[in-house]
């Protein structure tokens, strides 16, 4: 028997749990209020909070680091990377703490996975948020100066996909995946033969979401960044946090603004105008398909509720076969990475700059 501790960092909460092969032992979600997480000036400087949470969390259940096999912790924004499972080393926890470029409250899981092994066990990070298959079309943006970047929920969709494989009774590598992952942020992806030939950037393309805009006009954009009326942080703020529902309904909650669509015209039109650009999004990338797709997956944890499912049901039924699998798999599928290597069954990927 394996046991393993998953570690998983976002944006409002730290999760952790204790998995014993493929099964669940015990886990626990720390939330953390948006007045709390803005005293840090930097993302680096939380890491003794969420250590501490850690080490509370494994004293609690009566364990010691040296009691688990492997840390499995959720991948930072590394530069482009393959899918797969990558064997933490100092060289990564130096870039994911002084050289990515991009803030992300996953940096942190590696680097605190690092300090609580203290070199006694080893660090495992899965399928990160920078995994990238495109193919080179899809990085033309439409300006020399900008390439467009695969930043998605990779761990979240990759896992769904082998799920959806395992069901229709194909090898995931034979598969073509329309996969959409409905949380607080949004990813829809074209998955061919196994790999994500494109996916919007779940930060600043694609459909709005409960926190964040997605893709905007443009040229409205560049006024707002010029109208003085915000400096760097305020404006990403604006698109990624405060965009989106919490912008037009002032929740980030779906359930919520489902409630008060029910009575709320206003409200109404915004969540049936995010079904509507989930449904666009889905759409173009069954083109990317060609149109040949075993089946569009739906998840993360607005794929929970049918009325919404069902907006964008609608519309794209006619493409192909739906298969939708709510909530958010991460804590598993970080488990299961980690597991594959201590078993042997695949070796793990050294990382290096
Ligand atoms: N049972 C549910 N019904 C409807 N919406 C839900 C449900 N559970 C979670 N959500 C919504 O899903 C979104 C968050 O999804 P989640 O995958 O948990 O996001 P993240 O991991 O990005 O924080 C929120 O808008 C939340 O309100
Ligand atoms: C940057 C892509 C992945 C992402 O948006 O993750 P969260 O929704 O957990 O912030």
């Amino acid at each position: 028997m394996k046991r393993i501790l998953v570690i998983n960092p976002g944006s409002t909460s730290t999760k952790i749990a204790v998995f014993e092969d493929n099964n669940l032992i015990v886990s626990e979600e720390v939330s953390h209020s948006m007045e709390e997480l803005e005293k840090y000036d930097r993302l680096m400087d939380q890491i003794d909070l969420r250590k501490n949470e850690i080490e509370e969390f494994i004293g609690k259940y009566g364990y010691k680091v040296s009691d688990f096999d492997a840390i499995a912790a959720r991948g930072g924004i590394l530069p482009p990377l393959e899918s797969g499972t990558y064997k933490v080393n100092e060289e990564m926890v130096d870039y994911l703490r002084n050289k990515t470029k991009i803030e992300h409250a996953s940096n942190l899981a590696a680097v605190i996975g690092w300090e609580l092994s203290n070199g006694e066990i080893p660090i495992f990070i899965t399928d990160p948020v920078s995994v990238d298959e495109f193919i080179p079309e899809s990085r033309i943006s439409g300006i020399p100066e900008i390439e467009r970047r695969s930043l998605f929920h990779a761990l979240n969709m990759k896992s769904v996909a082998r799920k959806a494989a395992k069901e229709l009774n194909k090898k995931y590598e034979d598969c073509n995946f329309v996969i959409a992952h409905l949380g607080g942020g949004i990813s829809v992806g074209a998955q061919r033969k196994g790999k994500m030939i494109d996916v919007n950037n779940a930060n600043d393309e694609g459909p709005f979401s409960p926190e964040r805009t997605g893709e905007l006009p443009v040229g409205d954009l560049a006024k707002m960044a010029f109208s003085g009326k915000y400096d760097k942080k305020e404006l990403k703020k604006r698109y990624i946090g405060k965009g989106g529902l919490v912008a037009y309904l002032g929740t980030n909650d779906l359930r919520e603004a489902m409630k008060k669509a029910e009575t709320d015209e206003y409200a109404k039109k915004v969540v049936e105008a995010m079904a509507y650009q989930i449904a666009k999004e889905i759409g173009g990338m069954a083109a990317i398909l060609k149109g040949e797709v075993d089946a569009i997956i739906i998840t993360g944890g607005m794929a929970r509720n049918d009325v919404f499912i069902d907006m964008i049901k609608q519309r794209v039924s006619k493409i192909a076969l739906i298969m939708r699998y709510p909530g958010s798999f991460e804590m598993e599928a970080l488990a299961e990475g980690a597991l594959r290597v201590l078993n042997n069954e695949e070796p793990a990927k050294e990382w290096k700059l």
